[in-house]
């Protein structure tokens, strides 16, 4: 699929990159980055031998497609040093927050995906919401094939629903990798060795989240499954209700919402 160039070579952009080479998506020679720190673009290169360039601009006419992976709170002055930006090239913005409108009032009405992907991506099992701006319509199917290479692609309806999005998903693994840190402390401080502990959580976390996903094509839900783990009286149960007790959805939805509020703030930085 012809060339791809990453503005900004950091943790995610690492992840879609590994995603694609391992997918045969892009050969390594079709992959172009550039990063401000001469370390990361040393890395990668000798990581994944694409092409590594000092200079913005540079990646971006060596590219078909631009992916801004910088740092909300930088994308602003990244896109402003690009001169010139050719109005049909097609950019994937993948920067928290940023609204497609920014990136057009400074590179001009130029094709725009947004995309909010997540680091699962870095071996195939990512999640991703995508949304385009009118010019960037045509290039959807696109985005979609490289997103749906390392992961799952879900086009959304509303620029607004990429908050959600980015609550969900783009930070969820965060919420899953805590959970399973304290699955793994209460175990050592009950006496398991770590990593039995460590193993155990892994594939149990593995294992709910398979079953999870095949049993969703038959209607059940994810409370339709803890209840079968839950017997009466039984040893599920008495923790759920710990968990209840402890008020576990408020604090979901209280951590959800605040990054909901967090990808509204860094719009307007
Ligand atoms: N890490 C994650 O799980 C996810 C991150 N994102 C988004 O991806 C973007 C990148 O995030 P990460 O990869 O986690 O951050 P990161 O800090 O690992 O990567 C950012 C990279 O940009 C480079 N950089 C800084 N200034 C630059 C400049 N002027 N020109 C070129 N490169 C420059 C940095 O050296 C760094 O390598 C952010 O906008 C974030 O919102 C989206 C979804 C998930
Ligand atoms: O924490 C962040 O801001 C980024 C966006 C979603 C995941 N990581």
């Amino acid at each position: 699929m012809a060339t791809i160039g990453f503005i900004g070579a950091g943790n995610m952009a690492e992840a879609i990159i590994k995603g694609l080479i391992s997918k045969k998506v892009y050969s390594c020679d079709e992959i172009n980055i550039s990063d401000i720190s001469d370390n990361r673009l040393d890395y990668m290169k000798s990581a994944y031998g694409i092409n590594a360039f000092k200079y913005n601009n540079l990646v971006v006419s060596s590219s078909d497609m631009a992916v801004l992976a910088v740092k909300p709170q930088i994308a602003g002055e990244v896109l402003e040093s690009l001169d010139d930006f050719p109005c049909d090239k097609p950019v994937i913005s993948i920067a928290a927050g940023l609204k497609i409108k920014k990136i057009t009032d400074l590179l001009g009405d130029i094709p725009v995906i947004r995309v909010m992907p997540n680091t699962p991506a870095l071996v195939g099992w990512g999640a991703a919401g995508l949304f385009a701006n009118k010019k960037g319509e045509k290039h959807l199917p696109d985005a979609q094939k490289i997103f749906s290479a390392i992961g799952e692609a879900f086009v959304l309806s509303s620029e607004e629903d990429m908050n959600i999005v980015t609550a969900l998903s783009g930070s969820g693994p965060a919420y899953f990798f805590l959970f399973m840190e304290e699955m793994i402390n209460a175990a050592v401080e009950l006496g398991l060795d770590e990593k039995t502990a460590s193993e155990l959580t892994m594939q149990t976390a593995l294992g709910a989240a398979m079953l999870a996903k095949h049993r969703s094509d038959a209607g059940e839900k994810p409370e339709d499954l803890r209840r079968k783990v839950a017997s009466p009286g039984g040893t599920t149960e008495a923790a759920l209700k710990e968990l209840e007790n402890n008020q576990l959805g408020a604090i979901v939805m209280l951590a959800v919402s605040r990054a909901k509020q967090r990808s509204e703030e860094l719009s307007e930085v």
